[in-house]
């Protein structure tokens, strides 16, 4: 075994930062005495702050630099948001590991409300997620959406200097910031439907890289690994991207995985949901046969739709 720095490569945002460092200790546990190293790489997604990601050209903004890096040998583990890594494979890396999952919902900041149904007619809220902003117009078709970018701190005093009535963020990354006194509400799932992957962080390797391999498989988390394999399945049948609102929950009850998916047109206008269990030794086939019967029930429609209306 060698006994140079295990380098591992994230974003310097700072629930990035947070992230990597939560691994850094899971990896020195079965490393030691093997040093662990944080290396922060900057994306085009941090260095490009003033774009709508939806128009920022779609996959890998937040993870492609980190899997440079891993290709060139400069870090040997990225640690991404899963939730933003695409899940066209990269030729020569690995998703190797997923450890447990955080909270995976999505909530509601605001200063003047307490809960989402309280918000009045016309209310201004801030998102920079299609599928948020799809999900929330399909339930409220009266609220204005305006973009809003930047690290979860920026967000808040944008929020509180600009008088916006609402935000919405990701539960998790409140909560690893130590921000959850800012949470209002978590929104239900029963319409707003989590980003494929959220809540998990994903530990992605060099294929070939055995032995760095090996000390991250020691800090997966299994039942996290089985419901991303088939969140991210659904996703790559739908073929939809980021550039789609497309949600999903899962959940493992006795050995069965049940998927629950929905895709949305920009405006909200139109929805679709359905779920699908199977065996959770069968992830993959799960989230694609459940892609197959939205895609039955017009999911394809609903995608080119918009692929007309964004030109
Ligand atoms: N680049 C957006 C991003 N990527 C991961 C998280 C939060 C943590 C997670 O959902 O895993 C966020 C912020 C947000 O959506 O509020």
């Amino acid at each position: 075994m060698s006994e140079r720095p295990l380098r591992l490569g994230t974003r310097g945002s700072p629930l990035a930062l947070w992230q990597a460092h939560d691994i850094a200790e899971r990896l020195r546990a079965v490393i030691a005495p093997r040093i662990v190293e944080i290396v922060r790489i900057e994306t085009h997604g941090d260095r490009i702050q003033d774009q709508p990601l939806s128009q920022m050209g779609g996959f890998g903004v937040f993870t492609r630099a980190i899997q440079q890096a891993l290709l060139d040998g400069t870090v040997d583990l990225a640690v991404h948001s899963l939730k933003d890594l695409p899940t066209i494979p990269v030729p020569g890396l690995a998703l190797t590991a997923t450890p447990p999952r955080g909270p995976v919902g999505d909530v509601l900041l605001s200063e003047k409300y307490e809960r989402f149904d309280d918000l009045p007619q016309g209310a201004v809220i801030a998102t920079s997620s299609l599928r948020r902003r799809a999900q929330i117009l399909n339930e409220r078709p009266d609220l204005r959406l305006i973009e809003m970018r930047g690290n979860i701190d920026t967000r808040l005093r944008k929020m509180r200097e600009q008088g916006i009535d609402g935000m919405i963020l990701a539960e998790a990354g409140l909560i690893r910031l130590g921000l959850g006194e800012h949470i209002r509400e978590v929104l239900p799932s029963r319409w707003m439907l989590p980003a494929v992957g959220q809540g998990a962080i994903g530990l992605e390797c060099r294929a070939d890289d055995a032995e760095t391999r090996h000390w991250v498989e020691a800090v997966n988390d299994p039942d996290t690994w089985a419901r991303i394999q088939a969140e991210r399945a659904m996703l790559a049948t739908l073929g939809g991207g980021c550039l789609v609102p497309i949600g999903v929950t899962s959940r493992i009850v006795a050995g069965t995985l049940t998927l629950r998916g929905t895709v949305l047109s920009t405006d909200g206008t139109r929805r679709l949901i359905d779920e699908l269990s199977g065996p959770v030794e069968k992830p993959l086939n799960v989230g694609a046969e459940l892609a197959a019967q939205l895609v039955s029930a017009g999911a394809n429609s609903i995608l080119a739709s918009d692929a007309i209306d964004s030109r």
